[in-house]
């Protein structure tokens, strides 16, 4: 009996038959609540490794495992973030939060009956991220921080056990970008769930990840799993210790020689 959350077994993928391999023999075990980052050059199979554990694409060999059930389509219990919030411009922020519940099936039958419930969950969760006030505002009318906010905000609505964040703060300036590792961190730790974060800030992965992957190039594989016992709470002062930059070095000089191989 596997005390993993999430499990990858051997596993490869090949977009399409006679295609180069995209993910070559890849092993991870993730613990339940455990937040883990995935880094690695561009086209590696980051995004790739997301859609084989939420069950958007089947593995070509090997197993994908799931709260001990083996993945064989779609899951319901992932929340998802991209870099690009894709809020659906004629919502409120209200309303783009509550969309998953409308979509997903379990809460479908639900929310007619107990709307007011759901509402009311949501308005915490956006006061939690800060946006207390924004709820009947428009996408256009948010600054892009505030709508990744808000789409962390919908991917967290169903309370799903798993949160998948592709590069989800790859478009934010700097500063607005490390205030969002504080809000997700703060998420996290108010209601852990098992977190899966591909990221290209080696940075960001250093700051909120209990384990960093390391992939190769095509056809990507895990060559590190370096683990991140920093302190938690992690804040802006941990990323000026020397536990920290020296973690952030390392990660740099796994990614130098992958570029370089
Ligand atoms: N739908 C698809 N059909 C065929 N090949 C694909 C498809 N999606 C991705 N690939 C290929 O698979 C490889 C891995 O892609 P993936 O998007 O997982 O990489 P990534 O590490 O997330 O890249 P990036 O960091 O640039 O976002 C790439 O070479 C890509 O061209």
């Amino acid at each position: 009996m596997s005390s993993s959350f999430v499990e990858l077994n051997n596993v490869t993928l090949r977009y399409s038959e006679g295609d180069d391999l995209a993910l070559d023999t890849t092993d991870m075990k993730i613990r339940k609540g455990e937040f883990i980052a995935v880094v690695g050059p561009s086209g590696c199979g980051k995004s790739s490794l997301l859609k084989l554990v939420s069950g958007l694409m089947p593995p070509s060999e090997g197993t994908v495992i799931v709260d001990a059930h083996e993945v064989a389509g779609p899951l319901k219990i992932v929340g998802m973030a991209f870099q690009n919030p894709t809020l659906l411009p004629w919502r409120t922020t209200l309303d783009n939060v509550l969309l998953p519940l409308e979509i997903v099936k379990p809460h479908r039958s639900r929310i007619r009956k107990h709307k007011q419930e759901y509402i009311e969950r949501a308005k915490e969760l956006l006061a939690t991220v800060g946006l207390a006030g924004y709820e009947n505002k428009y996408p256009w009318e948010l600054s892009g921080g505030m709508q990744q906010r808000a789409s962390l905000c919908r991917a967290l609505i169903h309370e799903p056990d798993l949160l998948m964040l592709d590069e989800p703060f790859g478009a934010l300036d700097a500063f607005t970008r490390e205030e969002l590792w504080d809000i997700l961190q703060n998420l996290w730790i108010k209601r852990p769930f098992t977190v899966i974060l591909v990221t290209h800030d080696l940075r960001e992965a250093a700051y909120l990840a209990d384990t960093v992957y390391v992939m190769s190039k095509r056809p990507g594989k895990i060559l590190v799993a370096r683990e991140n016992t920093l302190p938690r709470p992690r804040d802006q002062e941990t990323t000026f210790t020397q536990p920290f930059t020296d973690l952030v070095h390392e990660l740099r000089s796994y990614i130098r020689d992958v570029r370089a191989a």
